[in-house]
């Protein structure tokens, strides 16, 4: 470590896409019991947390210069979420949350230099925010698999704990279940392909939640656990479900047009992922992906991208 600079530990934090989302049940509390297949995707933000002396949280947030330009080509058509101010990102909340509970008498800063679409369904602060805890867990020598850091993931957001991959090793794809903070990881049979569109509106998650219906006889996901086994495209793609996808199109409907684009594609089978906005294929390659994000891309209804399954990375330790 150079003098004088506070430690640090940097982490490249993965996107998800629902290959299956299905309603339980609706819960007193407001919340929805589901079960839900999720796999990280290589749409990365990336974020720094430092200690530091003084005894607050202070977070900067901002787009890389590929998806600055994304966002400024659609200012002001609708709503393109726009990123939270220091004391309004979900990685502030974890990172006091975190002092809080372990009793942490530093302050931390922390960066975060994002690609993720912002009220996409693709996870980006609920990802921020793992990386977060996982980094201040690191700098604090606490295990990253700890019980009360999981519980306290639990407890910001549904998503989050899904981003701490498995303590078993690498993980890229996982079963949620409870209102989705409950992680079961899932094998699947090799890397798995895609094309993501993300339309120039953002959906809010607890507005799609207030329009969904609870299935009365709701759908298993073992016919898409064993899919992923076998690894093969066409069989994932005949088991996708995402039971927000209704709400979701309800909300917005950019989600049609893109969901009609990739429909007119050679894709093995598409849905909207988590609450929206947005939308991706099941390809067969990444050759194949990359093709179709291109023409996808030219048809002027967001920003598409070909992407893969990754692994769920460990933190690591910066020294500069
Ligand atoms: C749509 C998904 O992204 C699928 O992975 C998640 O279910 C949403 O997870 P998230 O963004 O972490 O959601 P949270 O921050 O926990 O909750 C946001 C809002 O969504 C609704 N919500 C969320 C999760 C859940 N199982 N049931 C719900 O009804 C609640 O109204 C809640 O106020
Ligand atoms: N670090 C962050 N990055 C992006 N958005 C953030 C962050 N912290 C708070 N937010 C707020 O959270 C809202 C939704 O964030 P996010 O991008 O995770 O949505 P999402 O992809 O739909 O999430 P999910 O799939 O988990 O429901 C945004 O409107 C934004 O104002």
């Amino acid at each position: 470590m150079h003098a004088n600079q506070p430690p640090a530990v940097e982490i490249n934090t993965p996107a998800k896409l629902n290959l299956f989302l299905e309603l339980l049940d609706r819960r007193a509390d407001g919340f929805h019991e589901l079960e839900t297949v999720m796999v990280a995707i290589n749409r990365f933000d990336r974020i720094r947390v430092a200690l530091s002396d003084t005894d607050d949280v202070r977070v900067e947030c901002g787009w890389l210069p590929h998806q600055a330009a994304v966002v400024e080509r659609y200012r002001g058509s609708q709503a393109v979420a726009t990123l939270p101010r220091s004391q309004d990102n979900l990685v502030t909340r974890a990172l006091e949350q975190f002092r809080q509970r372990f009793s942490i008498a530093d302050g931390f800063r922390a960066t975060i230099a994002k690609t993720i679409p912002a009220g996409a369904g693709m996870g980006g602060a609920s990802s921020d925010a793992a990386g977060a805890l996982r980094a201040a867990a690191q700098l604090c020598q606490i295990d990253q698999h700890d019980q009360r850091l999981l519980q306290l993931a639990g407890e910001l957001g549904s998503d989050i704990p899904f981003f701490f991959g498995s303590p078993q090793g690498s993980m890229s794809a996982a079963i949620a279940t409870g209102r989705g903070e409950q992680i079961d990881p899932v094998s699947i049979g090799g890397k798995l392909h895609f094309v993501v569109v993300h339309p120039p509106e953002s959906v809010s998650t607890a507005e799609v939640y207030r329009r969904c219906q609870v299935p009365s006889r709701p759908s298993s996901a073992a016919a898409m656990l064993a899919a992923l086994v076998g690894g093969r495209g066409t069989q994932i793609a005949s088991q996708l479900l995402n039971r927000l996808s209704e709400p979701a199109r309800a909300t917005s409907e950019w989600i049609d047009r893109v969901l009609s684009a990739i429909a007119r594609t050679p894709v093995l089978g598409y849905q909207v992922t988590g609450s929206g906005s947005a939308c991706f294929g099941v390809c067969p390659n990444a050759a194949v992906a990359s093709r179709i994000a291109h023409n996808l891309q030219a048809a002027g209804i967001g920003s598409a991208f070909a992407a893969h399954s990754v692994c769920i990375a460990s933190p690591t330790r910066d020294l500069g």
